[in-house]
């Protein structure tokens, strides 16, 4: 379900941007500047907003600069530059922007435990359930799974701060909390498919040692 979101949503979003996408183009713009001033933009709305209670400037400030994450790889792939370094300073960007919208909320709830303990699993599990990926791609196996995201984790905290920032207090630390229990269940589905792609490729390989040489 998440996997279906995602793809519908970015590909309608790359389309809404487009018009900013054409100009960046003209103007010699690269993606790794739009990566970076994005991830600039998410530090200035959580530090600088959600840290003062001001939500509703924080969630518009981060929607905002969140979104050149789906701006930054069609621009890459309309000046045909995806590359490597790129992909590495996009995924980097979305840990260190992530980072910082969960410290601020950290911040926000420093006095109130039970909500602070949900924000710093919400950080730990959110940095473990993209590691996970990271990690499995990197030894050449395939974890791109998952109920909760980046964009569902943006997402979530984004309803959660509107509904608190319009009086229900409970929105945000609700949010929080169904957010740290998604996050540790995408962890569990990205091992266990990690763990399923490892199994597919060693019979694989012994199928393949039985055939033998073609
Ligand atoms: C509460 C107070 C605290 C403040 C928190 C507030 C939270 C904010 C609230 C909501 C945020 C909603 C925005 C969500 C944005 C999500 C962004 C995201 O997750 O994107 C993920 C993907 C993009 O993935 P990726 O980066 O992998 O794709 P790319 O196309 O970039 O391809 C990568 C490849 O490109 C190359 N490349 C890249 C960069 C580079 N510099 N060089 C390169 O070469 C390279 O090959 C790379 O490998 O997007 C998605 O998955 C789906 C997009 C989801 C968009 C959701 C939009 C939601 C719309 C509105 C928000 C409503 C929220 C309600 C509350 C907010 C209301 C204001
Ligand atoms: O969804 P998720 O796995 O937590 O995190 C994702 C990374 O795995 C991916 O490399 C990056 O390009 C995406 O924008 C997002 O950050
Ligand atoms: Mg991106
Ligand atoms: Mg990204």
């Amino acid at each position: 379900m998440a996997k279906i979101f995602s793809v519908t949503i970015k590909s309608a979003t790359v389309r809404l941007f487009d018009p900013l996408i054409r100009a960046l183009l003209r103007l010699g713009v690269t993606a790794n500047v739009v990566t970076v001033i994005g991830t600039l933009g998410v530090g200035v709305g959580a530090l600088g907003f959600a840290t003062r209670g001001h939500l509703v400037a924080a969630v518009v400030i981060v929607t905002l600069s969140a979104l050149t994450d789906v701006v930054d790889g069609a621009l890459a792939r309309a000046q045909r530059k995806p590359g490597r370094f790129g992909a590495l300073l996009d995924s980097t960007m979305d840990r260190v922007a992530d980072g910082m919208v969960f410290a601020s909320l950290a911040y926000l709830y420093r006095d109130e435990t039970p909500t602070l303990v949900a924000v710093l699993i919400c950080l730990v599990a959110g940095q473990v359930v993209s590691y996970v990926k990271a990690r499995a791609e990197g030894l050449g196996l395939d974890a791109n799974v998952g109920l909760v995201e980046r964009a569902e984790r943006l997402i979530s905290i984004g309803v959660g701060g509107l509904l608190t920032a319009a009086g229900v207090g409970w929105g945000l630390p609700a949010a929080l909390w169904l957010l740290a229990a998604g996050s540790i269940f995408t962890v569990g589905q990205r091992m266990v498919q990690a763990a399923r792609s490892d199994r597919q490729q060693l019979a694989d390989q012994r199928a393949a040692g039985r055939q033998g040489p073609a």
